[in-house]
């Protein structure tokens, strides 16, 4: 886990409801490594949203998932930066040049720069979704190539299924940050994610940051819902 933050929980903001949205901030600040905010909460309040919540001093993962030609993506990182999130991402299926010149621009602020994800597989997807889209071989397959050219291209790390950190930790290495979603704790509905694991297996095999939403904001005490995944941690992270 990286030490830069509080814990390795950052809990998803995945809501159109402003007033929920600061309820569940103020709640989960105290308790959290870091808050994502995504499209959900960033396509219905912006930029004004996204600062209502940063005011917090809260980290936050500004999880937009940009995925378009490499001089639009990269206008876009640098539209967005301003904001001053401490992570952002694009699609690593965007490709090697995307990547390198969203990593350009991110570059350019120095030693405050965010750290660059790419997306790798969709956590919602399993091995019948890839087969229909035309990929070979199987989702850790295709999360390898996805994080291979993440790392070429000068990424920090990529988003990946729990099923995936232990085989990238041995392709990538230790510093490469492993960000991962798809966590539920044992007997919890999956919803529609299809590659899943508990919190404390995915930080044995090597997670950097586990990004929870549903389990935790939709817990009728989303505070609690959170210590309970701390304290099933393993003492390390
Ligand atoms: O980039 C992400 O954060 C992401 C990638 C991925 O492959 N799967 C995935 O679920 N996510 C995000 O992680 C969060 C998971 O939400 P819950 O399934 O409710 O815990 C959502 O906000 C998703 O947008």
């Amino acid at each position: 886990m990286s030490k830069l933050f509080r814990n390795p929980i950052f809990c998803g903001l995945d809501t159109h409801d402003l007033d929920e949205a600061e309820r569940l901030a103020k709640t989960l600040v105290p308790v959290v490594g870091g808050l994502k905010i995504g499209l959900e909460f960033f396509y219905a309040f912006g930029r004004s949203g996204y600062e209502r919540i940063a005011e917090t001093g809260v980290p936050i993962f500004l999880d937009l998932k940009l995925h378009d030609i490499p001089n639009t993506v990269a206008g876009g990182i640098r539209s967005l930066l301003s904001l001053q999130p401490a992570i952002m991402n694009v699609h690593a299926s965007g490709g090697i040049e995307m990547m390198k010149r969203a990593r350009g621009v991110v570059e350019e602020e120095g030693d405050g720069r965010p750290w660059l994800i790419g997306v790798t597989l969709l956590t919602s997807l399993d091995a019948g979704d890839i087969a229909r889209l035309g990929a070979q071989g199987s989702p850790s397959d295709q999360v390898r190539r996805l994080a291979a050219a993440a790392q070429e291209a000068g990424l920090d790390g990529v988003v990946c299924s729990p099923q995936e950190v232990e085989v990238l930790r041995q392709d990538c290495g230790s510093d490469f940050k492993l960000i991962v979603p798809g966590i539920r704790m044992k007997g919890e509905s999956a919803d529609d994610q299809k590659r899943v694991m508990t919190p404390s297996d995915a930080l044995v095999h090597g997670a950097d940051i586990l990004v929870i939403s549903r389990p935790i904001i939709r817990a009728a005490d989303p505070a609690a819902a959170v210590e309970n995944i701390l304290a099933d941690l393993p003492p390390a992270a």
